[in-house]
């Protein structure tokens, strides 16, 4: 039998090379001055956050066992803040009251952003320096442009009240209206300090945080924005007041542990909204726990992504290359500085693991030890409570944590998965990662589509799930089929002004070979089918298999390897006879089966030279 597919359960290492554009030494291991130091043979002392290690080295380095949970600790930055911010008052015990308990030493926390981020944000960073330079600093950054163009009036609408929360880079407080129709009415004020924005990066990021708000309206579990301000000292963003607190403290007061059920509303709201981002082009970058804020003290209060500090806007075709984000929820990608929204699927893993276990998974005690388990280490799903918990709930949560971000699903995908679909009625947003698909597929040669329609036949009723759904928000005039002009409908639909911004509708020109044709459910199928993912499951050797035997039936010829290798159209400097020998059957010059794989993956003449 063939050993043409490669298998399902790769090592990390080969995962990690086989990804595009992955090179390990590029991996910024660079803490050389981390905040704690440890001996290299502890550093990895485990990957899935062990609650004695962690409780001792993180919360406690002293060795006193500390009561509270586990993976909670306050970051420098609040000691920072808690001295020397203007802050109107201590934080109110309904906001997040375990992040001001003292403790001895500043430890760092799972809130601590990458040292990339803070050095973006004010040049370098020193040993030990989460928090951010004042003085010279600030005044070596005379000459930055500090002026956004907001409203300057933010004193004479609204009167700010306590304090609510608090960053790295700003703190939150409550506010009212002063006077008007909403005289009294409470909204939530993210005060961003100008002495703290001390590049043109830091300046920069604060002007996309309030864009992309701005853009991104209208969806019930992202924050609402109302306006920004700013005035000599600080910038104000205006938006609507969330008095349930984060998404953090909930799983700290439950004990770390979510039932599944529980989790899984959580899930669905997190992929609601991250899914709407993806769509609009919009990349948030920095998801987790302390990032998702509750309506209310409600048990079933909504859930709301806030902080939008560190996103961006990111076209279809895309790769981003700047490292930022927070640890233990950094992508391997983005450590590889090349990615896109996928990175943020990943984070949501890292959320919904968490959830469910109570347990992070990745951990080290330095930011390098972190990226090194992001990079190569597998999360254990051995360990209670994972045996006891269902296999849809494991396999939700692989299937996010998978490190090659080809394989990974996507949000709107992971909202079909079998574990959370049934959930509640939230509606599956367009997935725009179809539509990168449909590109590569409609520039296929005519042999790759025969293909790819023959592993279309295999697919199971999970699979078409997602697929029905998407082609339904695609065929507005339920006629059975697409065009260009439907799809363009379609996205019209549900577009917010992010999509201008990330040139979603440019790209439709590259789905110019729908202009005069219709594509059907059975087409549609070929050309959105991810076979990166179908790769990754267990099943897919059968799904290869069977999908192989149909295409014998249907879709296989003889074939010359001159003819093969212009369909595949590489290029002459390829050596074609050594490169595609095995891809064709010596009995009766048809594809073989490695032939039929190599050619559902779609090659290049690049990703072959670099074969041979
Ligand atoms: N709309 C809101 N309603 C209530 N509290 C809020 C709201 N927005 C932010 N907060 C509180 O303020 C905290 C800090 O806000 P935010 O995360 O936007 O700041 P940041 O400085 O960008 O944080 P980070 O350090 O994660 O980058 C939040 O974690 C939350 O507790
Ligand atoms: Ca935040
Ligand atoms: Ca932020």
């Amino acid at each position: 039998m063939g050993i043409c597919i490669s298998k399902n359960k790769q090592s990390p290492e080969h995962n990690f090379q086989s990804s595009d554009g992955i090179k390990p030494e590029k991996i910024p291991v660079q803490d050389k001055g981390d905040s704690i130091p440890v001996k290299s043979n502890e550093e990895n002392a485990s990957t899935s956050g062990n609650f004695e290690e962690s409780r001792k080295d993180e919360e406690n380095p002293g060795g006193k066992k500390s009561p509270l949970f586990r993976f909670y600790s306050p970051s420098p930055a609040h000691y920072f803040f808690s001295k020397k911010s203007p802050a109107r008052s201590p934080a109110p015990s309904s906001g997040t009251p375990l992040r001001f308990l003292k403790r001895p030493f500043p430890p760092p926390s799972p809130a601590k952003h990458i040292r990339a981020v803070l050095a973006r944000r004010h040049g370098s960073v020193k040993p030990n320096e989460a928090a951010i330079p004042e003085g010279k600093e600030v005044s070596e950054a005379a000459g930055l442009d500090k002026s956004f163009g907001f409203s300057k009036n933010f004193y004479n609408k609204y009167d700010l009240g306590e304090e609510v929360g608090r960053g790295h880079f700003g703190y939150t407080c409550k506010a009212k209206f002063k006077k008007g129709e909403l005289k009294g009415q409470e909204v939530a004020v993210k005060v961003i300090p100008k002495a703290k924005m001390t590049t043109a990066i830091a300046i920069e990021d604060v002007r996309k945080e309030v864009k992309i708000l701005r853009a991104l309206t209208g969806h019930s579990n992202l924050i609402q924005f109302y306006d920004a301000y700013e005035d000599h000292d600080n910038v104000y963003v205006v938006m609507e007041l969330c008095e349930g607190g984060e998404l953090l403290d909930r799983i700290l007061s439950r004990g770390g542990k979510y039932s599944e059920d529980d989790a899984k509303t959580v899930m669905m709201q997190i992929l609601n909204v991250v899914s709407f981002c993806h769509l609009q082009g919009v990349v948030h970058r920095d998801l987790k726990p302390e990032n998702f804020l509750f309506t209310s003290k409600d048990e079933s209060a909504l859930l709301k992504a806030i902080d939008f500090g560190l996103s961006d806007f990111v076209k279809p075709d895309e790769r981003l290359n700047d490292i930022v984000g927070s640890a233990y929820y950094v992508a391997p990608e983005v450590l590889h500085r090349s990615y896109s929204t996928e990175a943020d699927v990943w984070s949501i893993g890292v959320i919904a693991y968490i959830l469910l276990c109570g347990s992070r998974p990745f951990w080290a005690r330095t930011e390098s030890g972190i990226f090194r388990a992001v990079v190569k280490a597998e999360p254990t799903y051995d360990e209670q409570p994972w045996p006891t918990l269902s296999s849809e709930a494991k396999d939700f949560v692989k299937r996010l944590l998978n490190k090659d971000p080809r394989k990974r699903m996507t949000a709107a995908q992971a909202m079909c998965h079998p574990w959370i679909r049934d959930t509640n009625d939230i509606k599956v947003p367009l997935d725009i990662s179809i539509f990168k698909l449909m590109k590569a597929y409609l520039r296929s040669s005519p042999l790759r589509k025969a293909a790819l329609r023959a592993l279309s036949k295999t697919l199971t009723v999970d699979e078409l799930f997602y697929l029905k759904e998407q082609f339904a928000m695609l065929e507005p005039n339920k006629n059975g089929t697409i065009s260009l002009d439907s799809i363009k409908a379609a996205l019209k639909k549900y577009a917010t002004d992010a999509m201008n911004e990330s040139r979603i509708y440019d790209f439709l020109a590259s789905l110019n070979a729908l202009q005069y044709r219709r594509m059907d459910f059975v087409e549609f199928c070929a050309a959105a089918l991810s076979v990166h993912q179908l790769e990754a499951l267990d099943r897919w050797e059968q799904h290869a298999r069977c999908a192989y035997e149909l295409f014998e039936k249907e879709g296989n010829r003889t074939i010359m390897i001159e003819e093969l290798a212009s369909e595949l159209g590489l290029s002459p400097s390829v050596p074609v006879h050594a490169v595609l020998h095995d891809w064709i059957r010596h009995t009766d010059g048809k594809l073989s089966f490695l032939g039929f794989v190599k050619l559902l993956h779609g090659v290049s003449s690049r990703s072959l030279a670099k074969v041979h």
